[in-house]
């Protein structure tokens, strides 16, 4: 069930990058969207459909499409502001806390986040840079497989950090009551956000990035979700901003024989039980850690009622790999650029200077990726995909824009002008030559 590669196996099957369109999408998967769409078609046809129905009908294809694969006809998308609020007495006390925790460490961490307008006076006059908060974004909150309120904090505490005036949340209805799971709108109303709406997959992307009739569109959306959500993410881009491409989620796990196994077993089916197309990947130079792990694997898989997914998950992206030392290990997971990468060895910190590809580094054995997922601070709204060799976890930055800002004084201008003018010369463009002879 968690078989073992060499590294050479590893490398052309499951720490293989292929583009997320090119993702070896299980057989299952592809006749339900054969069922669904009609015809045969890959998740990033099908995407490309749902985003041209919603821009081109608005509401009318949303509500389709909603019925179609949530099994829903909402009259309305929005969820009224006081089902948002009284969701808040569908959770225990213990729940509320735990929530209320995570929103409070996730704030403190990114309050500490600089993030600064800046001015110089040594260039003449006065230049800078405004940060300016993006006036309004939508947050997308995966609900499919399980609904995820800690990706409601996660993401719309730090664009509050931020001084986000608008945020708008999407989260896909359940199927049994036709609305948001309760947990998710609960963490809507405990930071203080009511504009919700019940929409998910491909077509709740779509409507933030095109607008419909009853979703105002979004300036820049946020957030994590399956294959669907993040291609649709990809397609829009460009129309609106995008956070990054926070697909199905990866683990690896680097170990040593310092590693307790069961642990590291049980991080490993953590992160395996999100999605079919999780990955869940351990390298070490330990083969009885492997013997180990495996045991634990099989012996911890029986988590709640996700055997199904496990099962797909732990198949197809996932399997320990068995390498020659630690820098080996560092170097496959820094070609591979996961998401998460933990590391149970003796020294992480030594271990973490190799190491420049990954959305997050969890350090040794304290620092378990669980805690990453909900209460520790910065955000589990990850790049999946090796987008980590170019992409950072969301974060303030994210939620706000740089405007630059030119305010010379009289003398600069007449200094440099004469410069401007020749530029503009040499490019043929000579109304803008002529604007700044004008000047002098
Ligand atoms: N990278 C990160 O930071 C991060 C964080 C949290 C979760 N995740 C990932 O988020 C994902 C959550 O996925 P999920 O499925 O539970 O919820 P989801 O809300 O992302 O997706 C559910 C929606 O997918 C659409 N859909 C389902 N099957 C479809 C089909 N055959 N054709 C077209 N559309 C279809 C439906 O509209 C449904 O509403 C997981 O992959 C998890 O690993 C990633
Ligand atoms: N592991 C996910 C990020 O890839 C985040 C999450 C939410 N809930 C549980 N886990
Ligand atoms: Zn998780």
């Amino acid at each position: 069930m968690f078989k073992q590669y060499s590294p050479q196996t590893a490398q052309e099957t499951i720490l293989k990058r292929v583009p997320m369109d090119e993702f070896d999408v299980p057989e299952k998967l592809l006749d339900s969207i054969a069922a669904l769409f009609g015809e045969r078609l890959t998740p990033d046809q099908a995407v490309a459909r749902i985003l041209r129905e919603v821009r081109q009908e608005g509401d009318a294809a949303l509500r389709r499409w909603t019925q179609k694969l949530d099994g829903q006809s909402p009259d309305s998308f929005r969820v009224p502001e006081e089902d948002v609020r009284a969701a808040l007495q569908s959770l225990s006390d213990e729940e509320l806390n735990a929530l209320q925790l995570a929103a409070d460490r996730i704030r403190r961490f990114h309050q500490a986040q600089p993030v600064t307008s800046w001015f110089t006076n040594a260039l003449g006059g006065t230049l800078g840079q405004f940060m300016r908060p993006i006036r309004r974004v939508g947050l997308y909150i995966p609900g499919g497989t399980a609904p995820l309120p800690s990706s409601v904090l996660m993401s719309a505490v730090i664009a509050q950090v931020a001084g986000v005036k608008e945020i708008a949340i999407v989260a896909p209805p359940q199927k049994q009551t036709g609305t948001i799971h309760p947990s998710i709108l609960a963490a809507a109303a405990l930071i203080g956000i009511t504009e919700v709406y019940a929409i998910g997959g491909a077509q709740a992307i779509a409507a933030l990035a095109f607008g419909t009739e009853s979703i105002p569109r979004v300036d820049k959306i946020y957030g994590p979700g399956n294959l669907f959500v993040a291609l649709a993410k990809r397609q829009v881009f460009g129309t609106v901003g995008i956070d990054s491409v926070a697909g199905p989620t990866e683990t690896v796990v680097i170990a040593d024989e310092s590693a307790n196994p069961a642990w590291v077993a049980a991080d490993l089916l953590a992160q395996a039980e999100h999605d079919v197309l999780a990955s869940a990947i351990l390298l070490t130079p330990s083969e009885s850690l492997i013997k180990k792990v495996q045991e634990e694997v099989v012996k911890q898989y029986n988590v709640r009622d996700r055997n199904e997914i496990l099962e797909a998950s732990l198949q197809n992206r996932s399997g320990a790999v068995l390498v020659k030392d630690l820098q080996q290990a560092a170097d496959l997971a820094n070609q591979y650029a996961p998401e998460h990468l933990c590391l149970s060895v003796s020294d992480p910190w030594q271990l973490s200077q190799e190491i420049y590809a990954a959305g997050g580094i969890f350090m040794g054995e304290n620092s378990f990726e669980v805690l990453g997922d909900y209460v520790a601070g910065p955000s589990h709204v990850m790049p999946t995909g090796g987008s980590a060799r170019f992409n950072s976890p969301l974060n303030v930055l994210d939620f706000v824009h740089v405007v630059s800002l030119v305010a010379l004084d009289p003398q600069t201008t007449r200094q440099i002008a004469p410069a401007a003018a020749i530029i503009a010369e040499t490019e043929g463009l000579d109304a803008h030559a002529n604007a700044a002879k004008v000047r002098l």
